[in-house]
């Protein structure tokens, strides 16, 4: 077992490179700690994959490290690392039965036979796999194949850590939630670090403690579920995390504060001047749906807006509204449900994010 550290770590695929662009992985730096559980969330192309291949050994980075505990594995090939990796696709042997499918792992390192036996019966058991032991794997259905995929992954007690790169894709969605739930039981059984890939924001942040979020070959935040809701680092982060994601209002700086066209936008002194400060004109204010407060009549610090539409959703609706040119969206609270064009929406302090550069400004009030 390991914790995993990724010093400087940056690779690209050109031969040569003419900026970051051309790299699939940009420059980061992480530590997953030992006996972690970690998702790897990104869109299509982020660079997922290549980041997991670098962990496992079947590529080797362009640039910076990584380091097993204290030792840099850089050159070390995949079969020296002790990783386990599970596949979108199940990898396991047709012909063999499961019982030998498990035990692979363990006779390929040359186990001892009564040693196989009990630890293949225990991984057996937790996954539910016991009453198919004598069976040839060929016959077994997509989600026990994956299963048999995870187990071959968990028999051997070196594992450094388990890679699991879209390992439910073929499952079928009943079935999901109940391997997710294995999935999360066994980690707590067995305390190895695990990093899941996926593009899906529900397995993400059921199966993890922390999530790493990827775009455009970085890790734009690293944090809990909650902090990727309350707080995202990214603009990115807000539009991917959430549904519908948050809402972003493009501003500018004026001589009087922060506007948008010509509506001025209070926001607290400390972000007016970070905003003044940066020297950019990449500044937008970010909210999340579920964070406006809609009503009927207008009140305190309330913008009356246009609304466009509200969607029901059975146990909640979406409002449609508009703020100027700039599209938005609040979620309802049950029986508030504007009546016509207009609406009055508030926008809490506390709740609006200020982005320079699409990275959130962090002030201490
Ligand atoms: N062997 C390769 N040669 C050249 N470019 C590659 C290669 N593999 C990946 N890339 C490029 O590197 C970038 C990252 O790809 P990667 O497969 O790591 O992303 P991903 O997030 O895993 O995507 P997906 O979810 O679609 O698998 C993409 O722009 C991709 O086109």
């Amino acid at each position: 077992m390991a914790q995993i550290t990724l010093n400087a770590l940056a690779h690209t695929y050109s031969p040569d490179p003419a900026g970051p662009k051309d790299y699939a992985i940009r420059q980061m730096s992480h530590v997953w700690q030992q006996g972690g559980a970690y998702a790897l969330l990104g869109p299509s192309g982020c660079g997922k994959s290549t980041l997991l291949n670098i962990i496992s050994g079947l590529l080797e980075p362009s640039d910076g490290e990584v380091i097993f505990d204290d030792r840099i594995v850089n050159a070390l090939p995949p079969e020296e690392r002790n990783i386990a990796q599970v596949f979108q696709f199940p990898v396991i042997y047709d012909t063999m039965t499961v019982f030998d499918n498990l035990a692979f792992p363990l006779r390929n390192i040359k186990t001892p036979e009564a040693q196989i036996k009990g630890k293949v019966e225990e991984v057996a058991d937790i996954l539910d796999l016991t009453p198919l032991l004598s069976r040839k794997a060929k016959n077994l259905t997509a989600d026990e194949k994956q299963k048999v995929s995870m187990g071959r992954g968990l028999v051997r007690d070196d594992v450094s850590a388990i890679l699991f790169d879209e390992p439910l894709t073929v499952i079928d969605p009943q079935l999901k939630w109940k391997l997710r739930r294995k999935l999360k039981e066994i980690h707590q059984r067995f305390n190895i670090t695990m990093i899941y890939v996926t593009h899906d924001q529900l397995e993400a942040s059921t199966f993890a403690d922390k999530i790493a979020v990827m775009y455009e070959g970085q890790v734009v935040q690293f944090g809990t579920p909650r902090e990727l809701f309350e707080t995202p680092a990214h603009t990115f982060v807000g539009y991917f995390i959430g549904s519908p994601g948050m809402n972003f209002l493009e501003v500018t700086l004026t001589p009087q504060g922060l506007a948008f066209g010509t509506l001025p936008i209070p926001v607290a002194p400390a972000l007016l001047e970070a905003a003044r400060h940066s020297g950019s004109s990449n500044i937008k204010l970010g909210i999340r749906p579920e964070f406006i407060e809609v009503s009927e009549a207008p009140g305190d610090e309330t913008l009356a807006v246009e609304v466009e539409d509200v969607q029901d959703l059975g146990t909640y609706a979406i409002l449609s509204f508009r703020i100027g040119s700039a599209a938005f969206k609040a979620r309802l609270d049950e029986g508030v449900s504007p009546q016509g064009p207009r609406a009055h929406v508030r926008l809490p302090a506390e709740a609006t994010h200020l982005y320079i550069d699409e990275y959130r400004v962090e002030v201490t009030q």
